[in-house]
């Protein structure tokens, strides 16, 4: 089993590997009663759960959100702080959110709100939440405006990374993961860039590249929580890649809208001079191979008004995440509109 630890006010633990649910008891040892929440597809993983905290002397009940974003809105939150209300959940107990990345995000936010704070333990089980969502604590829903406009910072009490939950994840959630992943790469960590180079389909070496990215997490969340300095650039491909995914209603997988918003990132940097035609080329090459888009379409005014209300824009300012060379992010503020069409225009076909 591997571990890595987040460092912050309450340093916790991500446990990697094989088996990982079963240590839910533990970590959860002493606690009176615990709610599972969890989406359909991850009944039987959850009754489970369930099971491992009561052979733990725990009370154990497990509550059913919708699936996928579906998860992700006041209406399923209102829902679920009902049932906390039945079941008589109060500070000294904890939510275990068990799921995809949807869950996760619910499950934390209805445990930073439940009592104005209760523990939550996550348990992801596709590759974008052991690498990703679980880890750090942003918790959130989203609203009509945008994705995740509604959350709180509240950083889980252990996550188990259970890769044995991944045998069941279908292919295409498995390479969405892998869009945070190669993130992770280009922002911080070539290492993961040479083995999905080496290896597109992330199979090979799959607890490797869960432990570093979940290294680069670990490392800017811990140094920065609430995402006013380095935390910021886990938001590599996000700007465009939330836009997209609101435009389509939240419609497409995360990663797969991240995957283009890096390719547009890239080329962004690109026209500011920041990176070279073949440290662009190397992202849409790589990207491609890993089976995740470089191209899209849309309403390129009606994306840019909404990336003018990404979490990172300041007032009507648009700031993106971009590498000065790879491995080196930075903030670009207010890219010229030049750039900005040009970038566009690459990520549509046309030619820059
Ligand atoms: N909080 C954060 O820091 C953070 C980071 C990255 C992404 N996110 C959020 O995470 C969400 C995306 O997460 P996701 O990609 O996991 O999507 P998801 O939660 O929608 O899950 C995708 C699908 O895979 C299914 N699934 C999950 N695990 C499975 C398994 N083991 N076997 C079979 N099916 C399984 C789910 O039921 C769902 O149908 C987005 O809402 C995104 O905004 C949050
Ligand atoms: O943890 C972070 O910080 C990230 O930016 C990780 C992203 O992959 C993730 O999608 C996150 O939910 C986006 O955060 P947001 O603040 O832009 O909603
Ligand atoms: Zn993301």
């Amino acid at each position: 089993m591997r571990q890595v630890q987040v460092a912050g006010e309450r340093p916790y633990e991500v446990l990697i590997g094989a088996g990982a649910q079963t240590r839910l008891g533990l970590v959860l040892e002493g606690t009176a009663k615990a709610v599972v929440v969890h989406a359909p597809p991850l009944a039987a993983a959850a009754g489970a759960a369930v099971e491992t905290l009561q052979t733990a002397g725990i009370a154990a009940e497990a509550i059913v959100v919708p699936d996928g974003e579906a998860a992700k809105t006041a209406e399923v939150a209102a829902g679920a702080w009902e049932e906390f209300g039945r079941l008589g959940l109060t500070r000294t107990d904890a939510v275990v959110g068990l799921g995809g990345g949807a869950v996760t995000d619910l499950a934390g936010f209805l445990a930073a709100t439940w009592a104005r704070g209760v523990r939550v333990v996550q348990v992801p089980t596709s590759l974008l939440g052991m690498v990703d969502a679980a880890v750090g604590g942003k918790t959130g829903i989203n609203t009509s405006a945008g994705k995740n406009l509604v959350g709180a910072f509240h950083p889980p009490a252990a996550v188990l990374a259970d890769t044995d939950a991944l045998a069941g994840l279908p292919d295409a959630e498995f390479r969405s993961g892998l869009a945070e992943v190669v993130k992770c790469g280009f922002i911080a960590d070539p290492e993961i860039l040479r083995l999905l180079t080496e290896d597109p389909t992330g199979r090979r070496d799959t607890e490797e590249l869960i432990a570093r990215a979940v290294q680069v997490k670990a490392d800017a969340v811990g140094q920065d929580l609430r995402d006013t300095g380095v935390r910021e650039f886990l938001n590599y491909g996000h700007t465009l890649g939330h836009a997209i995914e609101r435009i389509e209603d939240f419609g497409r997988r995360h990663g797969e809208a991240v995957a283009v918003g890096m390719v547009f990132a890239a080329e962004l940097a690109g026209q500011a001079g920041l990176l070279t035609p073949d440290e662009v080329e190397r992202h849409r090459t790589l990207i491609d191979a890993m089976g995740l888009p470089v191209r899209c379409a849309g309403d390129w005014a009606a994306l840019q008004a909404i990336m003018r209300v990404d979490k990172k824009a300041r007032g009507a300012t648009l700031r993106f995440v971009v590498l000065d060379g790879i491995g080196n992010p930075t903030i670009l503020t207010d890219p010229d509109q030049a750039w900005l069409d040009a970038a566009w225009a690459a990520v549509t076909g046309g030619t820059a």
